[in-house]
């Protein structure tokens, strides 16, 4: 596949995994031994084989050489299940390395072409939370109340494995109430698989809302507020929306970072809405705007929660 092909992404692990089905049987010399029992064995054996050296892969390369030394077994495990069921074929390089989880660039396989309905491999951006990084006390917060994950438990790795899977329903709800984010791939353990957002003009990373001129804030103003609306009638209030997690697509804007939206039923949600329609509003405001918070608000709720 050309370089052209991978859509600039500049590849530096693939994996050329062994059908596990086509292992030679073990032959007649062992014709004592439970052969069944051998043969699942023998598979068994070149299965911890091929993670080993997916696993030494990944440490190896040159991008993932820092961050990878942070990465528990159970997290290569995630990724090596995602390579296998085709949402991964290849790792590009890391997009930002943030306080709990890091994002990189890959490049998808079929089944992420499938989830996008598009024919080529897409780019993908593949965001692997750290579970020892995790501010799991903070995240239980977020967690408690919301009826979609009822009864975690207090497991450290459940609480960050529940996250992940939350981040993943949000970014569905919001997809299927009209706003642009992300669009979710695959979720897996800590490891969340999600359309790269970005057109690439040799710059990197898609830049944020805060990082650019904004031509018309006027239009910008409206296509956030509309957003902050479908996604409050869809039940859900971001809880972190500002400047830094909306990105410029090419002309879109897109929210990112849904993993602490939370139910409109959670108890903080009013105070949650509140504060991102005060960054939102904030951030307007410099932009030349007269923008209230609480006519935001308004706009949110429909004017039916004051
Ligand atoms: N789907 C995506 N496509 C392209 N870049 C992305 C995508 N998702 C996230 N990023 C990049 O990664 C950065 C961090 O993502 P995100 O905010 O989701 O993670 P985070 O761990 O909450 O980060 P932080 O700790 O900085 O708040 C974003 O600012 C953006 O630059």
């Amino acid at each position: 596949m050309s370089e052209r092909e991978r859509g600039g992404c500049r590849k530096v692990a693939e994996f050329d995994l062994v059908d596990t089905d086509d292992v030679d049987s073990p032959g007649d010399e062992w014709e004592e031994i439970d052969v069944a029992d051998t043969e699942a064995d023998r598979i068994a054996r070149s299965r911890d084989r091929e993670f080993s050296q997916f696993r030494e892969r990944i440490k190896d390369a040159d991008q993932f050489k820092v961050e990878a030394s942070v990465f528990d077994d159970a997290t290569f495990g995630a990724l090596y299940k995602l390579v296998q069921d085709g949402h991964i074929d290849a790792f590009g390089g890391p997009i930002s390395t943030g306080k709990e989880a890091n994002v990189y660039s890959a490049l998808g396989g079929r089944a992420a072409a499938d989830a996008l309905d598009i024919a080529d491999s897409p780019e993908v951006a593949v965001k692997i939370y750290r579970i020892n990084a995790s501010d799991f006390q903070d995240m239980r917060g977020y967690l408690d109340g919301d009826p979609r994950f009822d009864g975690i438990g207090s497991k450290k790795s459940d609480i960050v494995k529940a996250w992940v899977r939350k981040e993943y329903a949000n970014l569905e709800r919001a997809r299927n109430a009209g706003v642009r984010v992300p669009e979710p791939i695959a979720v897996e353990r800590n490891v969340l698989v999600m359309e790269l957002l970005g057109i690439d003009d040799g710059e990197g990373r898609a830049k944020r809302l805060a990082e650019v001129h904004v031509e018309n804030p006027e239009t910008a103003f409206e296509v956030v507020r509309e957003y902050m609306r479908r996604l409050h009638s869809a039940g859900l209030v971001h809880g972190d929306l500002s400047e830094y997690n909306i990105i410029l697509h090419g002309e879109e804007l897109v929210v990112i970072d849904l993993g602490q939206a939370v139910t409109v039923h959670h108890p903080n949600s009013r105070d949650f809405l509140e504060r991102d329609c005060h960054n939102v509003a904030s951030f307007f405001r410099r932009q030349g705007l007269a923008v209230e918070d609480d006519d935001l608000l308004a706009f949110v709720t429909g004017g039916d929660e004051d």
